[in-house]
């Protein structure tokens, strides 16, 4: 892991905006058609907002979620109501979105139709990645249900991910997708997001999944 630390949360929102328009630029000289995965939460914000208005190829650019809460897109806690709102606008309303989420009770009842859309993207081009100081990243959860489905080498594209204190039912995408992505930035604020990414090195990552996507992977750090 190449760890990159910023003096605040407005210079890594604008170096990482660019690092990422970078990686896609070059993804865009390689390719036809590119995939960036986005998370949710709090920290991407101001990231999209930089990016959104970065003259690319916004046109070959697909975006697809890291992970999604299940629940419709105005709902608050809706991740592709984030993105749509921050990311996919200015210059990048021009990409295309590939949803984790469709109207249904639960996601195994549209889990085929949502992974045959993403299947053709796939592998992801440039993985931005936050994690949680319980050392999940995505919706790969410690103690999860679906986690060791979402960690096992043959993984589908995507997995359910249940947890008694979650809110919402989560979808995410499996570990080997993330980790298979050609450039991974891990976004972390605050003194222990970075203990707990550097204790994960430690640790299996069925009790710490973000140790799944660190090999090769760029740390962007601010307190
Ligand atoms: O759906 C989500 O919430 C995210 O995808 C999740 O994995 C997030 O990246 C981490 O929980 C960090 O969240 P913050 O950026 O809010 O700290």
């Amino acid at each position: 892991m190449n760890f990159n630390t910023y003096p605040d949360a407005e210079m890594m929102a604008i170096d990482v905006a660019n690092v990422i328009a970078d990686d896609l630029a070059e993804a865009l000289h390689q390719k036809d058609r590119v995939v960036l995965a986005v998370p949710g939460g709090t920290t991407p914000g101001p990231i999209f907002d930089v990016l959104s208005a970065v003259d690319l190829d916004w046109d070959r650019v697909d975006v697809v979620l890291t992970d999604e809460r299940w629940v419709p897109e105005d709902h608050d806690r809706s991740n592709s109501a984030l993105v749509k709102a921050r990311l996919l606008t200015n210059r990048a309303v021009a990409a295309r979105y590939l949803p984790l989420y469709a109207p249904a009770q639960a996601p195994e009842a549209v889990l085929a139709e949502l992974e045959s859309v993403i299947a053709g993207a796939l592998p992801l081009d440039v993985a931005l990645l936050g994690m949680g100081a319980d050392m999940h990243t995505a919706s790969l959860f410690p103690g999860s249900d679906g986690l060791e489905d979402a960690l096992a080498a043959d993984a589908p594209i995507l997995i359910p991910v249940r947890r008694h204190d979650l809110p919402d039912i989560r979808i995410t995408l499996s570990a080997r997708v993330l980790d298979g992505a050609m450039r991974k930035h891990i976004l972390i604020k605050g003194a222990d997001k970075r203990e707990a990414l550097n204790a994960a090195q430690n640790l299996k990552a069925t009790e710490a999944p973000v140790k799944a996507v660190c090999s090769g992977a760029d740390v962007h750090w601010t307190e």
